[in-house]
């Protein structure tokens, strides 16, 4: 069977994985490869409210699409920062697309400590606040503020793996989820 394809927003190996995974597993009758494309956000470097990272998402989706119209699905992963119920948090938003069906969904949030939340607050960037604290290099392309928070329970592809895995239900589904009902 020919291979399918998922152009990825962005070309942050973490972002790559995670799509390729949540693909594989999804619709595992086919085999598959990826596409990683350097897309605009058309938001901030770091988005600090969660529809500034929806919007980011969204944004990166439509470009991807210009980009490579020729993929079986599209894949957008924006991270953000907000404080949800007031407490400051990081967390993804995840679009995908068919090309006809689109979905929007944001991943679990991970609860940040006071001396993260301040720091973004004052216009820094979560990447390079992580790698500062922890003395780490380039975390946001491994493991990621959630591989070093869970103690490696959790890291960033994982977590963004699973935040795809569950918006590609409808598509998995058609029949479940008509279309004129989204
Ligand atoms: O190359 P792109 O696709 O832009 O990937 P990115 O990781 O740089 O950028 P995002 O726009 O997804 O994330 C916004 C910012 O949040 C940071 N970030 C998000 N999640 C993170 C995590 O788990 N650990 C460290 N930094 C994270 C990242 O450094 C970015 O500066």
């Amino acid at each position: 069977m020919s291979q399918a394809v998922v152009a990825v927003a962005s070309h942050n190996p973490v972002k790559i994985r995670a799509a390729e995974q949540a693909l594989a597993h999804s619709f595992a009758d086919r085999p598959w490869q990826s596409r990683a494309h350097a897309v605009p956000s058309g938001v901030a470097e770091q988005p600090m409210s969660h529809e500034e990272t929806r919007q980011g998402a969204l944004n990166r989706l439509a470009a991807l699409r210009q980009a490579d119209p020729e993929a079986d699905y599209y894949v957008a992963f924006e991270g953000g920062y907000d404080r949800l119920d007031g407490v400051p948090c990081t967390f993804a938003y995840v679009a995908v697309s068919d090309g006809h069906r689109t979905r929007v969904g944001r991943s679990a949030p991970l609860p940040l400590p006071p001396v993260i939340a301040t720091r973004l607050e004052a216009g820094e960037e979560l990447g390079p606040v992580m790698d500062d604290l922890f003395q780490q290099h380039n975390i946001k392309q491994r493991g990621g503020a959630i591989g070093i928070l869970t103690g490696g329970l959790m890291d960033r592809a994982s977590l963004y793996q699973d935040t795809l895995i569950l918006q590609l239900a409808p598509f998995r589904f058609p029949e479940l989820y008509p279309l004129n009902a989204e």
